[in-house]
């Protein structure tokens, strides 16, 4: 036999259950199991018995399709056209459907749940003589519905016993005049009806039989049947006086699943009613009337429920069910509206002196198939094997991912009425990019003080070499100079305290704006969106301010690099012209030049090296090309290197270097250069403002510096200067974030002049 271990389905019975069953029970099945109908309506007709035959062979019921009942109004002398009315049910049986046909589609599917803790309950209903008892009970040969559900029970339980352990029990009663009888042990006595709030319906001191096979079953009933009332009547001869109910209560425990596991318990009712009629065909008297009247008061009482069931379902409201006026009712409590699948066999007789009954009885069955009502799983103590722990668990843990989802949206602003966040996160970053910008601006201002302390620190210290030149070392002038210098020097010290401040001032707060970006992941899209073009726009505006300074930047390494190659080119003159002088002048004009040309030659070939070694000439260069913005803005002098101070011999020089000559001649004009400016005029710090050195330039010509000059007019060979000047980090990055401006920008140093002023510690 074939068991599914993990799902703990029953293979073969399922298998047994699709080969057996209509494809229109599957559908039936599978609405039950959903809750869409806890009610499935079945109308068996029995034949017509000999004795009936032989009185009137007319057949009051013709079943088409297994499904619709046409039943006709036997022709009388009032009526002689034939009424027919027709109803359709979820399965219509007529005369010949076997036994096993009824079972397979009305019980048969029920089983799987009962196995699993559903309550579900089979009851037949119908006039007397119609055939329930033949349905429930069955005859030899021909076994019905109770024992057929037992012999398929014990089977299913035999395959299930691997995975679980089953208890099955049974009682068996009868309600007799509105007295509730035990049948398995009639000393009991009447026994009362009870609602418990775990349990639901019991009977009180009802005897429980606990069955291992179906063998004790069959006694069981055997007995029971004997001691349940039966009297002939005019109707049948048999005729079950009494409402018997047989009830099987199917508890399990999962087996091997190493937790303590709860019980659950599956009920099945089998009930088979006592037939209603009408007090003026049974011809009864006496006790049989007190009976008749009784039976048909409770199934009085069952229609009654099953109309205000009916009732309720069409309204959709909650209505009172009459439960209570009856014991039958009150025993079906939970087998019509309650926690319960109900399979109703109608039965009825073809009989034409039947009609009546067969047609109300119709009616009826017509009202209870509209019955939907709710099944729920009896969960007192709920059993599951270790496998079902771990889908139940997956399951929850999903339940609170999303309840936490739920609850993290309901917490979020998002959920705040629409924007009601947004001005706070607004002001916030409009505060945070004012402060950024500021800083910024602060920063560049400070590398821009920086440079222009630079500047006058190389100015000084060429009036420094000029003066000691001209003054000599001990001079007022010299001192006044050094003491110049030395205070310069702690100014710039200061100034990069200062840079070096605003820019870590500057990396705290991008800190504290890449907090507040990831703080915008909870909020509104679309005030996200807002926020983020917002920022994008401001750090574009940074990168546009860091771009305008390296353009400035780039251009004073220009005009340094020019400056530079004038430099080198005097030199170089100097140099010729103390070769052409040495062999043609006088011994006095070799003594006056001499001295002069080397100190100023070794003056920036001093330089040079010091280029070489580290950038600090790039500095100092910066503040040489700030010298030639006012030489040509202003046609003043620039107080520079001892290289531009012409010699006393102004005769015209003449270049060995062609492509120099003309050059050469323009820019130093002998008359242009004959005094020179020991302290820059027009320095916004100019500390020698007040000095006596002050004195008014006389030359007018400028050098020309000019970086149009055509590249075959340059030397070869520059001093190289730095590739970091070209491009800031801080500009790449910046590029960068222009296509992904949220992109996690990576640790760089801001600015170039930052690095410089690192390489100058
Ligand atoms: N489907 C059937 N096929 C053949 N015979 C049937 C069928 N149904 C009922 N009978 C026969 O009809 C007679 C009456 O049936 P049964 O006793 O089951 O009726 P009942 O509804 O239980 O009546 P009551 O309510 O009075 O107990 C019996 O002899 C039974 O064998």
């Amino acid at each position: 036999m074939k068991t599914s271990k993990s799902s703990g389905k029953i293979s073969r019975n399922e298998s047994a259950l699709e080969s057996d069953q209509e494809p229109e029970t599957t559908e039936l099945i599978s609405n039950m199991h959903q809750g869409v109908s806890n009610i499935l309506v079945a109308v068996r007709c029995r034949p017509l018995t000999k004795k009936e035959k032989e009185v009137e062979d007319f057949k009051t019921v013709q079943i088409l399709d297994g499904k619709l009942v046409i039943i006709t109004e036997p022709p009388g002398p009032i009526n002689k056209r034939l009424n027919e009315k027709k109803y359709a049910f979820d399965f219509a049986f007529g005369e010949n459907v076997s036994q096993q046909e009824v079972f397979n589609k009305t019980t048969m599917f029920l089983l799987e749940g009962v196995l699993s803790g559903y309550n579900a309950t089979v009851f037949a209903y119908g006039p007397t003589g119609a055939g329930k008892t033949y349905t429930m009970l069955g005859e030899v040969d021909k076994l019905g519905i109770m024992l057929m559900s037992f012999i398929e029970l014990f089977t299913r339980i035999e395959v299930l016993s691997n995975e679980r352990e089953y208890l099955v029990k049974i009682s068996y009663l009868e309600i007799y005049n509105e007295i509730v009888r035990d049948l398995i042990s009639p000393s009991t006595g009447y026994l009362d009806i009870r609602e418990d709030p775990d349990k639901g319906i019991t009977v009180s001191g009802l005897s429980e039989l606990v069955a291992t096979s179906p063998q004790e079953v069959i006694e069981c009933l055997r007995l029971g049947n004997k001691r349940r009332t039966c009297e002939p009547t005019e109707a049948n001869q048999t005729s079950s006086r009494s409402h018997a109910v047989l009830q099987i209560l199917i508890e399990y425990r999962e087996k091997n699943t190493g937790i303590e596991t709860e019980k659950a318990t599956g009920k099945l009712s089998l009930i088979d009613l006592a037939g209603s009629e009408r007090a003026a065909n049974t011809k009864n008297r006496g006790i049989r009337l007190i009976e008749g009247a009784n039976i048909n008061r409770s199934l009085l009482a069952l229609g009654n429920c099953i109309n205000a069931l009916y009732e309720a379902n069409l309204k959709g409201t909650k209505t009172y069910i009459p439960y209570r006026d009856s014991k039958l009712t009150r025993l079906l409590k939970d087998s019509l509206g309650g926690n319960c699948r109900t399979v109703m066999i109608v039965c009825i007789s073809p009989f034409a002196m039947f009609y009546d009954d067969t047609h109300n009885t119709l009616k009826y069955a017509n009202r209870a198939k509209n019955i939907k009502t709710s099944s729920e799983r009896n969960v007192v103590n709920v059993t599951y094997h270790i496998s079902k722990y771990k889908d139940i668990i997956n399951e929850l843990k999903k339940e609170v991912l999303e309840l936490k989802k739920v609850l993290q949206k309901k917490n979020s602003p998002k959920n705040l009425d629409g924007f009601d966040n947004a001005d706070k996160y607004e002001g916030q970053l409009e505060g945070h990019m004012q402060k950024e910008a500021k800083t910024k601006k602060m920063y560049f201002e400070a590398v821009s003080s920086w440079d222009e302390l630079q500047e006058m620190m190389l100015t000084r210290e060429c009036e420094l070499n000029e003066a000691r030149f001209t003054h000599g070392n001990d001079s007022n002038v010299v001192v006044s100079i050094e003491d110049q210098l030395g205070k310069l020097k702690k100014s710039i010290a200061e100034q990069e305290d200062k840079v070096g401040r605003m820019n870590s001032q500057f990396e705290n707060l991008e800190k504290i704006r890449q907090e507040m970006q990831a703080r915008w992941e909870d909020l509104p899209e679309d005030l996200t969106k807002t926020l983020k073009i917002t920022l994008q726009q401001h750090i574009i505006m940074l990168s546009e301010l860091e771009n305008e300074q390296l353009k400035l930047h780039e251009k004073n390494q220009l005009k340094q690099k020019d400056i530079y190659i004038q430099i080198l080119q005097n030199q170089l003159q100097n140099k010729i012209d103390y070769l052409e002088n040495k062999g043609t002048n006088t011994l006095e004009k070799q003594a006056l030049h001499k001295p002069k040309s080397l100190n100023q030659e070794n003056f920036f070939l001093k330089n040079i090296e010091t280029n070489n070694r580290n950038k600090n000439f790039n500095y100092r260069l910066q503040g040489i090309k700030s010298k030639i913005t006012y030489v040509k803005s202003e046609g003043s002098l620039p107080p520079l290197s001892p290289k531009y101070i012409p010699t006393k011999n102004s005769h015209k020089k003449e270049s060995k270097i062609p492509r120099y000559n003309q050059k050469y001649q323009e820019d130093i004009s002998p008359s242009s250069l004959t005094e020179i400016n020991p302290i820059h005029p027009y320095s916004s710090k100019n500390i020698h403002k007040k000095g006596k050195a002050k004195t008014k330039r006389k030359a007018k010509k400028p050098f020309i510096i000019s970086n149009s000059e055509p590249e075959s007019a340059r030397p070869k060979e520059l001093p190289k200067i730095s590739d970091k000047f070209y491009m800031s980090p801080y500009v790449k990055r910046s590029n960068e974030q222009k296509k992904n401006p949220f992109a996690k920008p990576y640790n760089v140093k801001y600015g170039v002049m930052i690095r410089g002023i690192e390489k100058l510690n």
